[in-house]
């Protein structure tokens, strides 16, 4: 079957294609150095983000036996705006810090509200953070 650029711009790479097409090795190889240092970059940031959950979580602890609500939007502010500052700074679209706080810090507090409901046993979240 003859194969139309269509047909190749559906194509994924893998041994078999990178044969087939000696003229797109050169890219082949390429995109899988730099799939090495992707996989190393996300092997980086899930380890950080298991440190940042049992950190957030020791926090949900000490506000749960303080009384302190999950929730702090004064620390918020300064979040967003020390998160979008930083992002500019390093040339990442402040969009994607923003939404990267959104979620970390919602999940933090969804947990802080479990621990509170559990009278500040960090217990509740078992073995993950
Ligand atoms: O610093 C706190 O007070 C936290 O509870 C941590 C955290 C966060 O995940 O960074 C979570 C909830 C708050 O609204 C603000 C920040």
């Amino acid at each position: 079957m003859s194969e139309t650029s269509s047909d190749w711009q559906r194509t994924t790479i893998d041994s078999a294609q990178a044969a087939a097409h000696p003229e797109t090795a050169q890219a082949v190889a390429r995109i899988k150095a730099l799939r090495q240092s992707i996989d190393n970059i996300d092997s980086a940031v899930i380890s950080l983000l298991a440190e940042r959950f049992k950190t957030t979580s020791q926090v949900g602890v000490l506000k749960a036996n303080a009384g302190f609500a999950p929730e702090d939007m004064k620390r918020e502010d300064y979040q967003i705006e020390r998160l979008h500052r930083i992002a500019i700074e390093a040339g990442l679209d402040p969009e994607i810090a923003e939404k990267y706080r959104e979620f970390v810090v919602t999940e933090a507090k969804k947990r802080h509200q479990r621990i509170a409901e559990a009278g500040g046993d960090p217990g509740v979240l078992d073995v993950f953070a």
